[in-house]
C-alpha cells in the first residue's frame, strides 16, 4: 500500500505536447505544463508567446489542435456544466451589466453555482474579501478601474472554485490597489491558481512556481530561486571610490568586496551588491530562447 509520502500529489492541470495552430501559424509547439493542488503558478512570457491561448484551452474556451490536456481530471473539450462550475475565471475586465449593483450581480451569479457546488460564497462575505464593502450598492458602471478588477476577481470566486485562472489580474492598478490585490490572493491560500502577468515582481511575490513560455514553448519551469540559479554566477557591485562611481559585474562578489576593502578601506563608499533579479533571469532566458528559435528559422 502506498503511504502518504509516496502518493503523487493530485494534478489539477496537466498538458502533454499541447499544440495550437491558427491557419498556418503554430502558436503552441508542444507545451508540457502541470499545476498541482494548492499551487500558485505564474505563466510568464513576451507578448504573443501563447499564454492566453494556453489558458483559454484549459478553460475550455478554445479547442486545441493537438496534444493531451486534463483539467481537474477532465478533457476541457468535453467539460460539462458541473466541471465548468469548479473553475473560476477572471478574464480581462467585466464590462457587462454596468447598470447592475455589485451585491446584486454577485447574488445573481451564486444561483448558477448552487446546483453544482456544496458551498458558494455568501455575497457580502465575498464583497468584504475583495475590499468592496463600501461599494456593495454602487452601480458597476460607476466603479473605478481597480474597483472593477476586484469585482472581476469576486466574479471568479463566487463558486469557491477548485482552480482559479487570473489573466493579467493587476493591469491598470495603482500601487496600493496592487498591494491590496496581492494580499487578497494570499488570503485565498489553498486555492489552486494559474495566473498570467507581465509584472515580474508580482510573479515572484505570488507564485510558488514560474513557467516561462517563449514562442509557444516552455523554456523554464521552477521556483524563482531555481530560475535564478540557471543564470547564477554574476552579481552587480556598485560603489564610490574617492568620489568616483564604479559599476562592475563580478563572479565572486564576496571576494571582490573583501579585496576592495583591504586595498582601499574607508575610501570605499555607497557600496551595493545586487544579485540577479527575476527580471534579469527572465530577460536572459527570453533572449537565449529567441536566439535559438531565430537560428532554427534561419
Ligand atoms: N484567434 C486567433 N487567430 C489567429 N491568431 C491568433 C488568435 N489568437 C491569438 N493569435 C496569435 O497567437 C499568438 C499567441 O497569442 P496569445 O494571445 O496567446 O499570446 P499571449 O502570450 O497571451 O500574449 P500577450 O502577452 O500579448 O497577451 C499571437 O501571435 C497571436 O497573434
Amino acid at each position: 500500500m502506498e503511504t502518504g509520502d509516496n502518493q503523487r500529489k493530485p494534478r489539477v492541470v496537466r498538458t502533454r505536447d499541447l499544440r495550437m495552430r491558427y491557419g498556418s501559424t503554430d502558436v503552441l509547439k508542444g507545451v508540457d505544463l502541470t499545476v498541482e493542488r494548492g499551487e500558485v503558478v505564474a505563466l510568464l512570457g513576451p507578448n504573443g508567446a501563447g499564454k492566453t491561448t494556453t489558458i483559454e484551452i484549459l478553460e475550455g474556451f478554445r479547442k486545441r489542435s493537438g496534444g493531451d490536456v486534463e483539467v481537474l481530471g477532465v478533457d476541457p473539450d468535453h467539460g460539462d456544466e458541473a466541471w465548468r462550475a469548479r473553475l473560476g475565471v477572471v478574464l480581462q475586465s467585466w464590462r457587462d451589466h454596468g447598470r447592475w449593483r455589485v451585491r446584486e450581480l454577485l447574488s445573481y451569479l451564486t444561483l448558477f453555482y448552487r446546483p453544482y457546488r456544496e458551498r458558494v460564497f455568501d455575497p457580502d462575505e465575498l464583497i468584504g474579501l475583495v475590499g468592496l464593502t463600501d461599494h456593495a450598492d454602487r452601480r458597476i458602471g460607476t466603479l473605478s478601474g481597480g474597483q472593477r478588477r476586484r469585482l472581476d476577481v469576486a466574479v471568479g470566486l463566487v463558486g469557491q472554485p477548485d482552480l482559479l485562472f487570473l489573466d493579467e489580474p493587476t493591469v491598470g492598478f495603482d500601487p496600493e490597489a496592487r498591494r491590496g490585490f496581492h494580499e487578497l490572493v494570499r488570503r485565498l491560500s489553498g486555492t489552486t491558481i494559474l495566473l498570467t502577468t507581465h509584472d515580474l515582481a508580482e510573479a515572484e511575490k505570488l507564485a510558488d512556481r514560474i513557467v516561462i513560455l517563449v514562442s509557444g514553448r516552455v523554456v523554464a519551469d521552477g521556483t524563482a530561486a531555481q530560475l535564478a540559479a540557471r543564470i547564477a554566477g554574476k552579481a552587480e557591485v556598485r560603489y564610490r571610490l574617492h568620489g568616483e562611481e564604479h559599476v562592475l559585474s563580478v563572479a565572486d562578489s564576496t571576494s571582490y568586496v573583501r579585496e576592495l576593502f583591504e586595498e582601499h578601506g574607508k575610501a570605499v563608499d555607497d557600496l551595493e551588491v545586487r544579485r540577479a533579479s527575476l527580471e534579469d533571469v527572465y530577460l536572459a532566458l527570453v533572449r537565449e530562447s529567441e536566439h535559438k528559435s531565430e537560428a532554427v528559422v534561419a
